[in-house]
């Protein structure tokens, strides 16, 4: 890391949760003052605080949704990481409105009591689902993205610099598919595929950290960064899962396409492509900072498009079962899952 936390104290919003897990792993063996972890959950906080009992850490109960809850933490923190979230797509699509009021208005709050605090810098976490948003959850978050882009385009960045990331799925993150597949394998049950022709970006968390501290330490007021991450179908994770853990022929069983879900996804859209960089491992998308000038905007458009077309996990490099493989092997829960399933030799 060329930056330094000498000194700092940082926030993390949401901090219970496996991004903040993974990203105090690195904050913790720097020079941090303090990390300040904001979340709702008592049981999580007092697992985590027994787990690190790391003096360094401090935890503070408090919601999103309710301003008063931020503003006190967020005296004297230099940086801010926004994870909270509601981040499952089949509860939103049941409950929008709950969605709304955590990803939508809970990040106008953390940002609100950022600026009045004078915090720094502030990274916000989004998901490939606001892209071309079909479900609540994707809906909420691109909404939370134009929220961030509105706040950032009004404060002035030598005060408190905003920005955001954007990436996929996260191989393991809680009830996503890998652990569901494990699990199903553990108990004798069939592999339950919706369709095998879907394809999902598919990252470690170590990658998600290295985006969100790529974003923290190069982003511009208003920025939107996107890893350039490696896509998978289902079929071939699906048999990548089944022969890491012996059993190839292991049944499946088609289900079908769940609520709200896409056949793939797309981290850069067409229209954000016209701003985009090509930073190397990343793509940054700079912030429309045109203003509310209506001349400009019915008369005026914007020319300097550059030739950058649509990034999604249909076009990006798809990998195939061995490559799988070997990805699945950089996360840690399919590494114990594997030992404690008696295939220590594959990993
Ligand atoms: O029983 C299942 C469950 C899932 N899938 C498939 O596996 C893929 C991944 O499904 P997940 O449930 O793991 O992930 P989602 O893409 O639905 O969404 C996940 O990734 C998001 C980021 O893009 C958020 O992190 C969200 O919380 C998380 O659920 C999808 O194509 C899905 O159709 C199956 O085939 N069978």
């Amino acid at each position: 890391m060329s930056y330094s936390f000498k000194d700092c104290v940082l926030m993390i919003t949401g901090g219970t949760g496996s991004f903040g897990n993974a990203v105090l792993e690195r904050f913790l063996t720097t020079d941090v003052k303090e990390i300040r972890i904001f979340s709702r959950d008592e049981k999580k906080q007092d697992d985590m605080r027994h787990l690190y009992n790391n003096p360094k850490l401090k935890f503070y109960i408090g919601d999103v949704r309710d301003i008063s809850t931020l503003r006190p933490v967020m005296q004297g923190v230099d940086y801010i990481f926004h994870a909270a979230a509601l981040k499952q797509v089949p509860s939103c699509e049941f409950f929008p409105l709950e969605a709304v009021k955590t990803n939508v208005i809970g990040t106008d709050n953390v940002l609100t009591a950022a600026i009045d605090a004078g915090v720094k810098r502030v990274v916000c976490l989004s998901t490939d689902k606001a892209a071309y948003p079909i479900n609540a959850m994707g809906t909420s978050k691109a909404m939370m993205e134009k929220i961030i882009i509105a706040k950032a385009r009004n404060v002035d960045p030598e005060k408190t610099r905003i920005c955001c990331t954007r990436y996929g799925n996260v191989m393991c993150s809680r009830g996503s598919v890998i652990p569901l597949f494990i699990d199903k394998i553990k108990h004798g049950l069939p592999l339950t595929v919706t369709d095998g022709a879907m394809t999902r970006f598919i990252m470690n968390l170590n990658e998600a950290v290295d985006l969100v501290l790529y974003a923290f330490e190069n982003g511009s007021q208003g920025d939107l960064f996107v890893q350039k991450a490696d896509a998978c179908t289902i079929e071939v994770l699906t048999q990548a899962i089944k022969e890491l853990f012996g059993v190839p022929d292991y049944p499946t069983q088609t289900i079908g396409i769940r609520h709200g879900e896409k056949m793939y996804e797309t981290l850069l859209t067409n229209e954000e492509c016209a701003r985009a960089v090509d930073c190397g491992m990343f793509y940054r998308v700079i912030a429309d900072n045109r203003d509310l000038n209506y001349e400009k905007y019915l008369s005026l458009g914007n020319k300097d498009r550059n030739t950058l077309t649509e990034f999604n996990s249909n076009n990006t490099r798809l990998l195939d079962v061995e490559q799988t493989k070997k990805k699945l092997l950089t996360s840690k829960l399919v590494t114990d899952e594997l030992e404690a399933w008696g295939m220590h030799e594959v990993s």
